[in-house]
């Protein structure tokens, strides 16, 4: 059998912002073909540590290689993943098409890629809808279209399938099989358990650590975490 590449290459990593220790030690690996999605309650590093594989965001120490490249050193990975974040970052004053056509400019992409993505996100009826009138499902298709206009080999998103509508959420997760099958490599921040089941591993982020689980694991994690719950302080990550 064929080796996978690995995609991602985590070592010690801590993140500080002014004093305080939001990732403490870090180690992973991504393997191509493999989603891995990333736990953890409100507050807990899971977008810290998300913005730093995309190379948004500078980190305190560690190694953190992304496909193959030393991420303080060499910027090329950037080439190669496709990034989307919590926070709204699409142009609110164009249009579904013109965000794909400059965005497409951008990353370097031609029209094949545009109608490749409009046809994979089921985007074609809302060519014409300004941004800031599309709900939140549609509005998801089209970060994840824009993401992948580039064809990227790592996808990394942020809460991507949070509050939609089932059939966009459909649309996304199933876009993202043959993604996988294909030898790319997803990293996915969540925090509804119930989406557990849809990665190879779960990343559990507690206390500025990291623990690989499987997705049972982490449902039985999680059912122990609301027993423990005494007062509604206890849900803060700290
Ligand atoms: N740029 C920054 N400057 C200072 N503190 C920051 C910065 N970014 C994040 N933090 C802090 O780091 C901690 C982790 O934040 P982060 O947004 O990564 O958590 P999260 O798990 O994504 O939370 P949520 O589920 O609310 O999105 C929080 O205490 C946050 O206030």
């Amino acid at each position: 059998m064929e080796e996978q590449a690995k995609l991602v290459e985590v070592k010690d990593l801590v993140q500080k912002f002014l004093l305080k220790r939001v990732l403490d030690g870090i180690s992973f690996n991504l393997l191509s073909g493999e989603a891995l999605g990333i736990f953890g309650l409100r507050g807990s590093g899971k977008t810290a540590l998300l913005h730093i594989l995309a190379g948004v965001e500078r980190f305190s120490s560690g190694q953190v290689e992304v496909l193959g490249c030393d991420i303080r050193k060499d910027q090329s990975f950037k080439q190669g993943i496709g990034l989307v974040t919590q926070e709204p970052s699409l142009f609110q004053d164009l249009n579904v098409l013109e965000n794909l056509d400059f965005i497409a400019s951008l990353k370097n992409a031609g029209p094949p890629d545009i109608e490749r993505v409009i046809l994979q996100l089921e985007l074609k009826d809302y060519l014409r809808y300004p941004v800031n009138s599309l709900e939140a499902g549609v509005y998801q298709r089209l970060s994840l279209a824009c993401a992948i206009l580039n064809s990227p080999r790592l996808l990394i998103l942020d809460e991507v399938i949070k509050d939609i509508d089932i059939y966009s959420r459909h649309l996304i997760l199933q876009g993202l099989e043959p993604f996988l099958a294909s030898g790319g490599g997803v990293i996915c921040g969540f925090s509804n358990i119930e989406m557990s089941a849809y990665f190879n591993h779960v990343a559990w982020l507690e206390k500025r650590q990291m623990e690989i689980l499987s997705s049972g694991e982490a449902r039985d994690k999680w059912i122990q975490l609301l027993e423990s719950f005494k007062k509604p302080g206890d849900w803060d990550a700290e």
